[in-house]
């Protein structure tokens, strides 16, 4: 085991979990992170924990908006067991990176931590839905939230900038998590605390290029001064994150992991064995040597990140529409079922189509391996939510490429039928727009609106909507 990583071998006897009790050492702050939850506890914080240089890489880690997860971890000093849960059985490990855990809605303190000149890194895991973009990858300026940010930050830059002194004291509560980034960059900036890298660890394709052309837009309403500052001193990383960690009932996995390791964790963490990270991007301050534990930097991401996003999400998220219309509550129950098995295959022959160079055979039958593990609790429930924005980034461009090759796009058609079926029985939101009512129908017009909602050159590629139709004859249920 690499790095400050600290596999339990002991049976202790049910004490709480601390850094003083489990004999773990605090590294410095150096790492700031917004939107702690599951993910970024199994994942970054995992490679962390694991790199070669983990005693020099501490994080301070905020949760979305509650307290709760930040009262739970505080209690015992942001540590946490990570259950890896094998199809065979389980293994656990205290993950000690985190070394302060603080709500996400107290702005000054999240300031504070991005503006330290000690700090690096600031990564998010804020969800899809907490960039708050258009459809076009532009900030949403029609989302009230993003529009009471944008009023409440130009008269407080106005300010700062008016008061001229680096030390100007401003107080302003951004809701947005963009908002808050903004408004601690420029802290940053006019304490000369130096450039920083930014690392987007959601699942969106060129999430580091969203993110920095977000900001960007942001920044450039709100302050001329810290617009130029973001171009000049902020690197912003793309990467592919994976490892698949569902959300759990923290009360019942509890005792097990208490009775496993002797320590009583009031937030342990399950994931399962198989992990990945590929980065793109500059580090102008300092990273850990996350290579140690696996992490691989590229200088192209693109044909990484559509692997993931289209395989793996993309067949998540047609399993989570569709499996559920069968009956089916888990994804490893789903992919047992024959009908979403062929939904998922066509998928991927469409999308190894337009894969080319990348040797999928290997990659497709570890997805396999992964969905069925039967001790992984994944539900389709949680994963059919925002579910029209995950079609359109994840099985659109492939229908696309497809259409434009000359090809059927057959597999993409019978995903998109299969995502019909579920939007119109309530196992997936109804896009935006659209009246749930009348799509329930599922006839024809309505499946012509969920095709024009997902995308309008594909409502009008005659032939591929006819293809949709056909597809949806099959999976209707008679
Ligand atoms: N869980 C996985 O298997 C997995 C794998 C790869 C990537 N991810 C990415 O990580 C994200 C988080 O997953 P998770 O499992 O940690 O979920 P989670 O529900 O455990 O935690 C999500 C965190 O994001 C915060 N959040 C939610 N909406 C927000 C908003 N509008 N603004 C700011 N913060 C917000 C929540 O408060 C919470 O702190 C996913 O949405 C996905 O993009 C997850
Ligand atoms: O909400 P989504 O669709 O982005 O993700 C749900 C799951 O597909 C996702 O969390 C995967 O388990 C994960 O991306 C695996 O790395």
């Amino acid at each position: 085991m690499t790095g400050l990583a600290h596999e339990i071998v002991s049976h202790a006897t049910g004490r709480r979990l601390t850094r003083e009790a489990a004999g773990l050492p605090t590294p410095p702050e150096r790492i700031v992170h917004l939107g702690l939850g599951a993910f970024h506890r199994a994942h970054q914080a995992w490679y962390t924990a694991h790199a070669s240089d983990a005693a020099d890489w501490g994080i301070v880690a905020f949760t979305g908006r509650s307290r709760d997860l930040a009262d739970r971890l505080t209690a015992q000093d942001g540590l946490y067991t990570l259950v890896e849960r094998g199809a065979e059985g389980d293994r656990f490990e205290v993950v000690p990176s985190i070394v302060r855990v603080e709500a996400g809605d107290d702005v000054p303190a999240f300031t504070a931590a991005v503006a330290d000149p000690m700090t690096a890194i600031l990564t998010l895991t804020i969800t899809e839905a907490g960039y708050r973009l258009a459809a076009d990858g532009t900030p949403n300026l029609a989302d009230p939230a993003v529009a009471s940010d944008v009023a409440l930050l130009r008269p407080a830059f106005g300010a700062l900038a008016e008061a001229g002194a680096m030390q100007a004291e401003v107080e302003a509560h951004p809701a947005t998590a963009l908002g808050r980034i903004l408004f601690a960059l420029d802290a940053r900036r006019r304490g000369g605390a130096g450039p920083i890298a930014l690392v987007s660890c959601d699942n969106l394709p060129d999430n580091g290029g969203l993110l920095r052309r977000a900001l960007a837009e942001l920044a450039g309403l709100v302050s001329s001064e810290l617009g130029s500052w973001f171009a000049e001193s902020v690197a912003v990383v793309s990467t592919s994150v994976d490892r698949i960690t569902p959300a759990i009932d923290v009360e019942s996995e509890s005792a097990p992991v208490t009775e496993a390791s002797g320590w009583r964790d009031a937030a342990p963490v399950v994931t399962e064995p198989f992990s990945d990270w590929v980065l793109s991007g500059a580090f102008p301050a300092g990273r850990p040597e996350w290579e140690a534990a696996g992490a691989r930097f590229v200088d192209d991401l693109e044909p990484w990140e559509n692997r993931k996003l289209w395989m793996l999400n993309g067949a998540h998220t047609v399993l989570a529409a569709f499996g559920q219309t069968r009956g089916h509550a888990l994804v490893s129950t789903a992919i047992e079922d024959q009908a979403c098995r062929r939904l998922v295959e066509a998928l991927w022959d469409d999308d190894a189509r337009q894969l080319p160079g990348l040797d999928l055979a290997e990659y497709r039958a570890s997805l396999l391996e992964r969905f069925r593990n039967p001790r992984i609790e994944h539900r389709l429930s949680q994963i059919a939510q925002d579910s029209t924005t995950k079609v359109r980034l994840r099985i659109v461009p492939v229908a696309l490429g497809e259409r434009a090759a000359g090809r059927s796009a057959g597999g993409c058609a019978s995903a998109i039928a299969a995502w019909m079926l579920g939007v119109g029985q309530g196992f997936a939101p109804t896009p935006r727009g659209l009246e749930a009512a009348a799509i329930a129908s599922l006839e024809a017009s309505a499946r012509h609106a969920l095709l024009c909602a997902l995308d309008e050159r594909l409502a009008a590629d005659e032939p591929f909507a006819a293809r949709v139709a056909s597809e949806f004859a099959v999976l209707e249920p008679s």
